[in-house]
Protein backbone atom coordinates (compact mmCIF):
# COMPACT_ATOMS: atom_id res chain seq x y z
CA UNK A 1 0.00 0.00 0.00
CA UNK A 2 1.07 3.11 -0.18
CA UNK A 3 0.81 6.29 1.97
CA UNK A 4 0.89 9.72 1.51
CA UNK A 5 0.79 12.21 4.46
CA UNK A 6 -0.40 15.99 4.25
CA UNK A 7 0.31 17.40 7.83
CA UNK A 8 -1.04 20.79 6.20
CA UNK A 9 -3.77 20.23 3.24
CA UNK A 10 -5.12 23.48 1.44
CA UNK A 11 -8.02 25.08 -0.68
CA UNK A 12 -5.45 26.77 -3.62
CA UNK A 13 -6.96 29.44 -4.42
CA UNK A 14 -5.51 30.45 -8.04
CA UNK A 15 -5.95 33.56 -9.53
CA UNK A 16 -5.18 35.44 -12.44
CA UNK A 17 -4.84 39.15 -12.38
CA UNK A 18 -3.14 41.78 -15.31
CA UNK A 19 -0.24 43.00 -14.61
CA UNK A 20 -0.71 42.88 -10.53
CA UNK A 21 0.09 46.17 -8.88
CA UNK A 22 1.13 46.70 -4.98
CA UNK A 23 -0.64 49.12 -3.21
CA UNK A 24 -3.87 49.08 -5.39
CA UNK A 25 -6.92 47.28 -5.93
CA UNK A 26 -6.26 44.46 -8.25
CA UNK A 27 -9.39 43.04 -10.42
CA UNK A 28 -9.01 39.16 -10.58
CA UNK A 29 -9.64 37.80 -14.28
CA UNK A 30 -10.01 34.31 -13.68
CA UNK A 31 -10.32 32.14 -10.52
CA UNK A 32 -10.44 28.80 -9.65
CA UNK A 33 -10.00 26.66 -6.16
CA UNK A 34 -8.89 23.09 -5.77
CA UNK A 35 -7.97 20.85 -3.18
CA UNK A 36 -4.20 21.30 -2.94
CA UNK A 37 -1.56 20.22 -0.52
CA UNK A 38 1.54 18.12 -1.94
CA UNK A 39 0.47 14.51 -0.43
CA UNK A 40 -3.10 15.13 -1.79
CA UNK A 41 -1.58 15.63 -4.87
CA UNK A 42 0.58 12.71 -4.77
CA UNK A 43 -2.55 10.20 -3.97
CA UNK A 44 -4.37 12.09 -7.04
CA UNK A 45 -2.02 11.51 -9.77
CA UNK A 46 -1.35 8.07 -8.15
CA UNK A 47 -5.14 7.45 -8.67
CA UNK A 48 -5.05 8.64 -12.40
CA UNK A 49 -1.94 6.17 -12.93
CA UNK A 50 -3.98 3.43 -11.29
CA UNK A 51 -2.38 3.20 -7.73
CA UNK A 52 -4.30 3.23 -4.70
CA UNK A 53 -3.24 5.17 -2.14
CA UNK A 54 -4.34 6.12 1.72
CA UNK A 55 -3.93 9.73 1.96
CA UNK A 56 -3.44 10.63 5.83
CA UNK A 57 -2.85 14.06 7.36
CA UNK A 58 -5.27 16.91 9.67
CA UNK A 59 -7.82 18.69 8.43
CA UNK A 60 -10.13 21.48 10.64
CA UNK A 61 -12.90 23.66 10.54
CA UNK A 62 -15.02 24.23 7.11
CA UNK A 63 -11.92 24.39 4.62
CA UNK A 64 -10.80 21.34 6.13
CA UNK A 65 -14.00 19.99 5.21
CA UNK A 66 -14.35 20.92 2.08
CA UNK A 67 -10.79 19.81 1.67
CA UNK A 68 -11.56 16.07 2.36
CA UNK A 69 -14.68 16.58 -0.16
CA UNK A 70 -12.96 17.34 -3.09
CA UNK A 71 -10.52 14.96 -2.45
CA UNK A 72 -12.82 12.43 -2.65
CA UNK A 73 -15.17 13.64 -5.22
CA UNK A 74 -12.84 15.31 -7.31
CA UNK A 75 -9.77 12.90 -7.17
CA UNK A 76 -11.59 9.99 -6.16
CA UNK A 77 -8.68 9.07 -3.41
CA UNK A 78 -9.29 7.24 -0.54
CA UNK A 79 -9.31 10.39 1.91
CA UNK A 80 -8.63 9.63 5.36
CA UNK A 81 -7.39 12.53 7.22
CA UNK A 82 -7.84 13.25 11.37
CA UNK A 83 -9.80 16.49 12.09
CA UNK A 84 -8.42 18.76 14.53
CA UNK A 85 -10.65 20.76 17.08
CA UNK A 86 -8.60 23.61 16.64
CA UNK A 87 -8.33 26.71 13.70
CA UNK A 88 -8.86 26.20 10.05
CA UNK A 89 -7.03 24.47 7.45
CA UNK A 90 -5.22 26.76 4.88
CA UNK A 91 -6.04 28.82 1.82
CA UNK A 92 -2.97 28.95 0.04
CA UNK A 93 -3.43 31.63 -2.98
CA UNK A 94 -1.79 31.41 -6.13
CA UNK A 95 -1.88 34.77 -8.05
CA UNK A 96 -0.90 34.39 -12.10
CA UNK A 97 0.15 37.44 -13.42
CA UNK A 98 3.70 38.90 -15.07
CA UNK A 99 5.29 36.65 -12.07
CA UNK A 100 3.67 33.64 -10.45
CA UNK A 101 3.42 34.07 -6.79
CA UNK A 102 2.10 31.84 -3.67
CA UNK A 103 1.42 33.34 -0.74
CA UNK A 104 1.16 29.79 1.57
CA UNK A 105 -0.65 30.02 5.00
CA UNK A 106 -0.44 28.85 8.34
CA UNK A 107 -2.90 25.99 9.13
CA UNK A 108 -4.64 24.90 12.02
CA UNK A 109 -3.35 23.46 15.81
CA UNK A 110 -2.67 20.08 15.69
CA UNK A 111 -2.15 19.02 19.65
CA UNK A 112 -0.47 15.62 20.84
CA UNK A 113 -3.34 13.58 21.35
CA UNK A 114 -3.91 14.23 16.96
CA UNK A 115 -0.56 13.13 16.47
CA UNK A 116 -1.11 9.80 18.62
CA UNK A 117 -4.07 9.06 16.18
CA UNK A 118 -1.69 9.77 13.27
CA UNK A 119 0.73 7.31 14.54
CA UNK A 120 -1.94 4.43 14.71
CA UNK A 121 -2.66 4.95 11.49
CA UNK A 122 1.26 4.60 10.81
CA UNK A 123 1.73 1.44 12.81
CA UNK A 124 -0.55 -0.16 10.03
CA UNK A 125 2.54 -0.02 8.02
CA UNK A 126 3.58 -3.26 6.50
CA UNK A 127 7.15 -3.67 4.75
CA UNK A 128 7.53 -2.52 1.28
CA UNK A 129 4.88 0.08 1.51
CA UNK A 130 5.45 3.35 0.72
CA UNK A 131 5.21 6.29 2.55
CA UNK A 132 5.36 9.84 1.44
CA UNK A 133 6.12 12.28 3.61
CA UNK A 134 5.74 15.74 1.52
CA UNK A 135 5.32 19.50 2.13
CA UNK A 136 5.52 22.10 5.00
CA UNK A 137 4.28 21.19 8.99
CA UNK A 138 1.81 24.00 10.55
CA UNK A 139 3.66 25.80 13.55
CA UNK A 140 2.05 24.05 16.76
CA UNK A 141 3.81 20.91 15.22
CA UNK A 142 7.54 19.61 16.10
CA UNK A 143 9.68 20.34 13.30
CA UNK A 144 11.52 17.20 14.26
CA UNK A 145 7.81 15.49 13.26
CA UNK A 146 9.45 13.82 9.77
CA UNK A 147 12.33 12.57 12.01
CA UNK A 148 9.88 10.95 14.43
CA UNK A 149 7.84 9.37 11.97
CA UNK A 150 10.79 7.74 9.84
CA UNK A 151 12.58 6.90 13.26
CA UNK A 152 9.20 5.14 14.40
CA UNK A 153 9.00 2.61 10.83
CA UNK A 154 12.52 2.35 10.93
CA UNK A 155 12.06 -1.48 11.17
CA UNK A 156 9.51 -1.93 8.72
CA UNK A 157 11.55 -1.36 5.99
CA UNK A 158 9.51 0.54 3.92
CA UNK A 159 10.59 3.08 0.76
CA UNK A 160 9.94 6.93 1.98
CA UNK A 161 9.75 9.43 -0.41
CA UNK A 162 10.29 12.99 1.40
CA UNK A 163 9.58 16.06 -0.51
CA UNK A 164 10.30 19.01 1.98
CA UNK A 165 12.29 22.04 2.18
CA UNK A 166 15.21 23.20 4.53
CA UNK A 167 15.67 21.43 7.71
CA UNK A 168 12.27 19.09 7.26
CA UNK A 169 14.31 17.32 4.68
CA UNK A 170 17.73 17.57 5.96
CA UNK A 171 17.09 16.05 9.11
CA UNK A 172 15.81 12.91 7.93
CA UNK A 173 18.38 11.49 5.02
CA UNK A 174 19.87 9.88 8.23
CA UNK A 175 16.85 7.42 7.50
CA UNK A 176 17.78 6.94 4.07
CA UNK A 177 14.72 7.88 2.54
CA UNK A 178 14.45 5.72 -0.85
CA UNK A 179 13.44 9.34 -2.59
CA UNK A 180 14.13 12.90 -2.11
CA UNK A 181 12.89 15.60 -4.58
CA UNK A 182 14.34 18.81 -3.97
CA UNK A 183 13.93 21.74 -6.92
CA UNK A 184 17.20 23.84 -7.80
CA UNK A 185 15.93 26.83 -5.58
CA UNK A 186 15.74 24.56 -2.23
CA UNK A 187 19.11 23.15 -3.06
CA UNK A 188 20.45 26.69 -2.82
CA UNK A 189 18.93 27.16 -0.07
CA UNK A 190 19.82 24.38 1.57
CA UNK A 191 23.64 24.90 0.71
CA UNK A 192 23.37 28.25 0.80
CA UNK A 193 24.75 28.64 -2.60
CA UNK A 194 24.05 29.22 -6.30
CA UNK A 195 24.38 26.79 -8.59
CA UNK A 196 26.40 27.32 -11.92
CA UNK A 197 25.12 25.07 -14.06
CA UNK A 198 25.02 21.26 -15.19
CA UNK A 199 27.80 19.92 -12.93
CA UNK A 200 26.77 21.76 -9.67
CA UNK A 201 23.27 19.80 -9.96
CA UNK A 202 25.14 16.43 -10.20
CA UNK A 203 28.00 17.97 -6.95
CA UNK A 204 25.32 18.69 -5.02
CA UNK A 205 22.51 15.33 -5.78
CA UNK A 206 25.87 13.36 -4.66
CA UNK A 207 26.30 15.82 -1.18
CA UNK A 208 22.68 14.69 -0.77
CA UNK A 209 23.30 10.80 -1.33
CA UNK A 210 26.42 11.20 1.06
CA UNK A 211 24.16 12.53 3.57
CA UNK A 212 21.97 9.87 3.07
CA UNK A 213 19.52 10.34 0.34
CA UNK A 214 19.26 6.92 -1.79
CA UNK A 215 18.24 8.55 -4.80
CA UNK A 216 18.06 12.40 -5.39
CA UNK A 217 16.03 13.71 -8.44
CA UNK A 218 16.26 17.22 -8.58
CA UNK A 219 13.47 19.22 -10.59
CA UNK A 220 14.37 22.47 -12.55
CA UNK A 221 10.94 23.48 -14.05
CA UNK A 222 10.77 24.27 -17.43
CA UNK A 223 14.28 22.68 -17.83
CA UNK A 224 13.45 18.96 -16.90
CA UNK A 225 15.28 17.51 -14.06
CA UNK A 226 17.96 15.51 -13.13
CA UNK A 227 18.07 11.74 -11.05
CA UNK A 228 21.27 10.10 -9.72
CA UNK A 229 20.13 7.02 -8.67
CA UNK A 230 21.44 4.84 -5.49
CA UNK A 231 23.93 2.76 -8.43
CA UNK A 232 25.66 6.10 -9.39
CA UNK A 233 23.59 6.44 -12.66
CA UNK A 234 23.05 10.04 -13.98
CA UNK A 235 19.85 10.63 -15.94
CA UNK A 236 19.26 14.00 -17.14
CA UNK A 237 15.79 14.68 -19.37
CA UNK A 238 14.38 17.52 -20.62
CA UNK A 239 10.79 18.36 -20.70
CA UNK A 240 7.71 17.71 -22.87
CA UNK A 241 6.06 20.61 -25.19
CA UNK A 242 3.26 22.35 -24.59
CA UNK A 243 1.65 25.98 -22.95
CA UNK A 244 1.91 26.09 -19.56
CA UNK A 245 -1.43 27.12 -17.53
CA UNK A 246 -0.77 26.21 -14.10
CA UNK A 247 2.34 24.75 -12.79
CA UNK A 248 0.80 24.53 -9.18
CA UNK A 249 1.15 20.62 -8.34
CA UNK A 250 3.70 20.06 -10.85
CA UNK A 251 6.55 18.69 -8.48
CA UNK A 252 3.29 16.39 -6.70
CA UNK A 253 2.48 15.01 -10.15
CA UNK A 254 6.70 14.55 -11.01
CA UNK A 255 6.93 12.47 -7.43
CA UNK A 256 3.68 10.49 -8.31
CA UNK A 257 4.64 9.30 -11.77
CA UNK A 258 8.54 8.62 -10.21
CA UNK A 259 6.90 6.47 -7.57
CA UNK A 260 4.34 4.75 -9.87
CA UNK A 261 6.91 4.69 -12.74
CA UNK A 262 9.55 2.62 -10.22
CA UNK A 263 6.63 0.40 -8.93
CA UNK A 264 5.79 -0.98 -12.58
CA UNK A 265 9.82 -2.81 -12.83
CA UNK A 266 12.10 -0.67 -11.09
CA UNK A 267 13.78 1.01 -13.63
CA UNK A 268 14.76 4.49 -12.98
CA UNK A 269 14.15 6.07 -17.13
CA UNK A 270 10.85 4.84 -16.73
CA UNK A 271 10.19 6.22 -13.56
CA UNK A 272 12.16 9.66 -14.87
CA UNK A 273 10.02 9.73 -17.80
CA UNK A 274 6.55 8.84 -16.38
CA UNK A 275 7.25 12.20 -13.47
CA UNK A 276 8.39 14.28 -16.18
CA UNK A 277 5.17 13.46 -17.91
CA UNK A 278 3.13 13.94 -14.74
CA UNK A 279 4.58 17.19 -14.16
CA UNK A 280 4.24 18.81 -17.65
CA UNK A 281 0.68 17.23 -17.99
CA UNK A 282 0.36 19.39 -14.95
CA UNK A 283 1.77 22.34 -15.70
CA UNK A 284 -0.09 22.07 -19.29
CA UNK A 285 -3.23 21.87 -17.52
CA UNK A 286 -5.66 23.98 -15.64
CA UNK A 287 -5.72 21.33 -13.01
CA UNK A 288 -3.94 18.18 -11.73
CA UNK A 289 -3.48 16.26 -15.21
CA UNK A 290 -5.55 13.31 -16.05
CA UNK A 291 -4.43 10.47 -17.56
CA UNK A 292 -5.15 10.65 -20.80
CA UNK A 293 -3.10 13.67 -20.75
CA UNK A 294 -0.10 12.22 -19.07
CA UNK A 295 -0.17 9.66 -21.45
CA UNK A 296 -0.12 11.74 -24.52
CA UNK A 297 2.51 13.73 -22.58
CA UNK A 298 4.68 10.30 -22.04
CA UNK A 299 4.27 9.38 -25.63
CA UNK A 300 5.45 13.04 -27.11
CA UNK A 301 8.14 12.92 -24.51
CA UNK A 302 9.71 9.34 -26.31
CA UNK A 303 8.95 10.53 -29.75
CA UNK A 304 5.88 8.02 -30.15
CA UNK A 305 3.66 10.11 -31.67
N1 LIG B 1 7.02 24.98 -17.70
C1 LIG B 1 7.11 23.65 -17.74
N2 LIG B 1 7.15 23.01 -18.93
C2 LIG B 1 7.25 21.66 -18.99
N3 LIG B 1 7.37 20.85 -17.92
C3 LIG B 1 7.35 21.45 -16.69
C4 LIG B 1 7.20 22.87 -16.53
N4 LIG B 1 7.19 23.15 -15.21
C5 LIG B 1 7.35 21.96 -14.57
N5 LIG B 1 7.44 20.94 -15.46
C6 LIG B 1 7.69 19.52 -15.18
O1 LIG B 1 7.39 19.25 -13.82
C7 LIG B 1 8.58 18.91 -13.08
C8 LIG B 1 8.51 19.48 -11.68
O2 LIG B 1 8.37 20.88 -11.75
P1 LIG B 1 9.07 21.89 -10.72
O3 LIG B 1 8.48 23.24 -10.98
O4 LIG B 1 10.55 21.78 -10.83
O5 LIG B 1 8.62 21.29 -9.32
P2 LIG B 1 8.26 22.06 -7.96
O6 LIG B 1 6.81 22.46 -8.14
O7 LIG B 1 8.43 21.02 -6.91
O8 LIG B 1 9.20 23.21 -7.83
C9 LIG B 1 9.74 19.46 -13.94
O9 LIG B 1 10.95 18.76 -13.72
C10 LIG B 1 9.19 19.25 -15.36
O10 LIG B 1 9.38 17.91 -15.78
O1 LIG C 1 3.11 22.57 2.22
P1 LIG C 1 3.69 23.70 1.42
O2 LIG C 1 5.17 23.58 1.23
O3 LIG C 1 3.27 25.04 1.98
O4 LIG C 1 3.09 23.59 -0.03
C1 LIG C 1 1.71 23.52 -0.24
C2 LIG C 1 1.37 23.89 -1.64
O5 LIG C 1 2.11 23.06 -2.53
C3 LIG C 1 1.24 22.43 -3.46
O6 LIG C 1 1.03 21.11 -3.00
C4 LIG C 1 1.83 22.47 -4.86
O7 LIG C 1 3.18 21.98 -4.78
P2 LIG C 1 4.13 21.90 -6.03
O8 LIG C 1 3.79 23.03 -6.97
O9 LIG C 1 5.51 21.97 -5.45
O10 LIG C 1 3.88 20.57 -6.67
C5 LIG C 1 -0.08 23.20 -3.40
O11 LIG C 1 -1.18 22.41 -3.71
C6 LIG C 1 -0.09 23.72 -1.97
O12 LIG C 1 -0.75 24.93 -1.87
Amino acid sequence: MIYTITFNPALDYVISVDHFEKGVVNRVTEEHIFCGGKGINVSAILKELGYESKALGFVAGFTGDEIVRRAQSEYGINADFIKVAEGMSRINVKLRSDEETEINGIGPKITDADLDKLFAKLDEMQMSDVLVLSGSIPKSISPTIYETILNRLQDKKIFSVVDATGDLLVNVLKYRPFLIKPNNHEIEEIFNVKLQGEEDLVKYAHKLQEMGARNVLISLAGDGSLLVDEHGGQHRLGVCKGKVKNSVGAGDSMVAGFIAGYLRNGDYKEALELGTACGGATAFSESLAKKDFIYENLRQLRGEN
